[in-house]
């Protein structure tokens, strides 16, 4: 099994976007593929349950059938830092919860386990605590989504410097179009490739997805 962590130079950069896709694919090759969202803030109530969009599209996008308690067992309602949620809700986020609710996953044997994370790298998860030690513990390997918007540089350096000094390994990073035209993308992609301690795996372009011979190469290596 393969299992990585998915984060980002910030929120809204397209982790689920970019996680959905290599679900898909995998999927789409006869994988297995699970995604795992162990923190969301932003949830609807349905029928009493905490519904977070990004846990149902990960659910959708793997081809495990999961419930969605399974895919996201920590939820909050209001779309805000995790750990303020939890404070609100007189609650504390449990890392021994994020860890099994991976291990449950796991042992059902995905051939692409990924894991999103929650806004940033360092998502403070309370009482000094960060998502990124959880994902230090569990040593899984990272890949960076830089969302191509002005700001990226300083975001996606930043990011791979605590992820290396973490002592996590960076498969790579991924070059999401969140914006239709970023000015001088080619020469921002340009600079990211030179300077990031890492290979860049996909460029996904606005509102699309790389070419299929392209993901089923990246699949391949990911599996
Ligand atoms: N390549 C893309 N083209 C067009 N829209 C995109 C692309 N990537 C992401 N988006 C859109 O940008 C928004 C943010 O993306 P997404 O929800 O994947 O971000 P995120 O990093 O997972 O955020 P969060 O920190 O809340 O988990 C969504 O509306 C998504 O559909
Ligand atoms: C609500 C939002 N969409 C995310 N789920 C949570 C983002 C937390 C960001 C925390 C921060 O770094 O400021
Ligand atoms: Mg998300």
């Amino acid at each position: 099994m393969a299992a990585y962590f998915v984060t980002g130079t910030d929120t809204d950069v397209g982790k689920t976007y970019v996680s959905s896709l290599l679900l898909q694919a995998a999927a789409q090759l006869g994988k297995r593929s699970a995604g795992y969202k162990p923190v969301s803030a932003g949830c609807d109530v349905i029928d009493g349950e905490l519904v977070n969009d990004d846990a149902v599209q990960l659910q959708r996008a793997g081809s495990l059938a999961l419930p969605l308690s399974t895919v996201n067992p920590i939820a909050f309602t209001p779309p805000v830092a995790p750990h303020i949620a939890a404070e609100e809700a007189g609650t504390v986020i449990s890392t021994a919860t994020i860890e099994s609710g991976l291990q449950h996953i796991a042992r059902q044997t995905p051939d692409l386990l990924i894991m999103e994370g929650a806004g940033g790298w360092r998502l403070p998860i309370g009482d000094g605590r960060y998502l990124s030690d959880v994902v230090a513990a569990l040593k899984l390997p990272v890949i960076i989504v830089v969302g191509m918007r002005l700001g990226c540089l300083n975001h996606a350096l930043l990011t791979a410097e605590a992820v290396q000094r973490d002592g996590l390994t960076i498969t790579g990073w991924i070059a999401n179009q969140v914006q239709p035209d970023m000015a001088r993308y080619a020469q921002n992609l340009a600079t990211l490739e030179q300077l990031m301690p890492a290979p860049l795996l996909a460029e996904v372009p606005y509102q699309g997805a790389p070419d299929e011979a392209a993901m089923a190469a990246l699949i391949k290596q990911l599996c």
